[in-house]
């Protein structure tokens, strides 16, 4: 294959200024080096890094050091059980939104007072279930919501803690499939519908309704949308301290951005934010939660990825790799960028490679025209930001079985989830036993 001479109209390779979480000179990712694990790992395979997480949870604990917050992590963002379990080694506490999320996050160690239920679709039997456990709060979504709350509390005699989650009329400016805070999504409640609830919360004996909610999307890279929405959520609270109506807690919710294109994306400073949560909640004596995925996990993992074959089209360079869109559905779903390394170490002429999956869809794409030094069948190369929404939004779509999970930790690795078998993937379904008549 020719290397492109031009490469000016293609995407852009990586600023060389900007750092990669693997180690350019060593391929090592905390310590570990990815191609020597990638003959030990059936490729494609989760890297994260132990250190790295480690690091944003000091970061982000230190930020707000002096505060009452309680940190609880979006398990949706990676949801395997040994990241949960460093997660409640650190006294993080966890976001969840399923019952599965909920049995998760108890199996790893995570306590229930330390778990919030959030989701605008939570079932009787996951409200029963969580209120059993003892969840610390339920962040509720709908009037529906809160009334079928009222019921199963009743019927089990107790009372269930409740924030509301506002729908603070906020553009986030990230992208429109993420984004959570604005009038016509489908979360939480206007603040005029709110203000409803607290007035009529007498009438709910079994839901003790005292705290607030607002989380208003996902990868927000500006402080802006988030002074406003939480300068909207205080100025509620006030109103309803005032009305006679105590507020216990103020969960702030999630959203903080990454770094996925190095040197572009530019992520909030945590210290800003941090700043932000100070000055704006400065006359709260409450609780504060808060509720990071991405940015507790996604620049910790990679995707690891080995080359299938070069493939020369009409007026493209495909590389196809093993990985696909059902490991990794964010370039697919968002038309996301994540960074694509080759680690092969060889001195190459850069190559325009279109970067796609074995799946039968040309949205199986993890880039397109992307600069890189010239790949060969073999290769391997990592694909970065993937340690949130990648292993926990995978499928098996082509009857591709669910990849391995690998954490990495100062020169050692484990592995925490194993290549699915194709036994387990068939699992659960049958050829018709009998015939039913509804
Ligand atoms: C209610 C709630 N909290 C927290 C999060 C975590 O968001 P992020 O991973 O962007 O921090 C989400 C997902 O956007 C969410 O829906
Ligand atoms: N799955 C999304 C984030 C969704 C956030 C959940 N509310 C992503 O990969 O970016």
């Amino acid at each position: 294959m020719q290397a492109d001479a031009d490469t000016t109209a293609y995407e852009t390779s990586v600023p060389e200024c900007v750092p990669s979480i693997c180690d350019a000179v060593t391929r090592t990712l905390d310590g570990v080096d990815l191609r020597r694990l990638a003959e030990q790992v059936p490729t494609p395979f989760y890297a994260y890094s132990v250190q790295a997480i480690r690091t944003r949870i000091a970061s982000l604990q230190n930020a707000f050091r002096g505060l009452d917050v309680r940190i609880c992590y979006a398990v949706k963002a990676n949801s395997n059980l040994a990241i949960l379990q460093l997660i409640a080694q650190h006294g993080v506490g966890a976001d969840i939104v399923s019952h599965g999320e909920m049995q998760r996050s108890l199996k790893a160690g995570i306590p229930a007072e330390r778990i919030v239920f959030s989701g605008v679709g939570k079932t009787a039997d996951e409200i029963d279930t969580a209120l059993v456990a003892g969840v610390w709060r339920f962040n509720v979504e709908s009037a529906d919501e809160l009334h079928l709350l009222q019921r199963v509390a009743q019927s089990r005699g107790v009372c269930a803690r409740a924030a509301v989650r506002i729908n603070p009329d906020v553009d986030a400016r990230t992208h429109a499939k993420i984004s959570t805070g604005k009038a016509e999504n489908k979360f939480g409640v206007s603040i005029d519908e709110a203000r409803r609830w607290f007035a009529e919360s007498a009438s709910l004996d079994h839901v003790q309704l005292d705290g607030l909610h607002a989380h208003i999307g996902s990868q927000i890279l500006d402080l802006e949308p988030f002074r406003t929405a939480l300068q909207r959520v205080e100025a509620f609270r006030r109103e309803l301290v005032e009305a006679g109506h105590p507020v216990a807690s103020v969960d702030i919710g999630g959203g903080l951005g990454v770094v996925y294109r190095r040197g572009i994306d530019t992520p909030v400073d945590i210290a800003d934010y941090a700043s932000l949560v100070r000055e704006t909640f400065a006359g709260f004596k409450g609780t504060l939660a808060v509720e990071p995925g991405r940015w507790l996990v996604a620049e910790a993992g990679v995707l690891v990825t080995r080359a299938i074959r070069v493939k020369q089209g009409a007026d493209r360079h495909f590389l196809v790799v093993d990985a696909a869109m059902n490991d990794l559905l964010r370039p697919s779903l968002y038309e996301a960028w994540h960074e694509i390394v080759p680690l092969h170490g060889r001195d190459e002429a850069n190559v325009a490679y279109d970067v796609v999956g074995p799946v039968c869809e040309t949205g199986d794409t993890f880039a397109q025209r992307r600069v890189m030094p010239r790949c060969e069948a073999g290769d391997v190369l990592m694909i970065e930001g993937a340690g949130a929404y990648g292993a926990s939004m995978g499928s098996t779509y082509n009857s591709r079985p669910l990849p391995p999970e690998v954490l990495l930790d100062d020169g050692r690795y484990a592995i925490i989830r194993r290549r699915q078998t194709l036994a387990e993937m068939m699992a659960g379904e049958q050829f018709p036993q009998a015939w039913h008549d509804t």
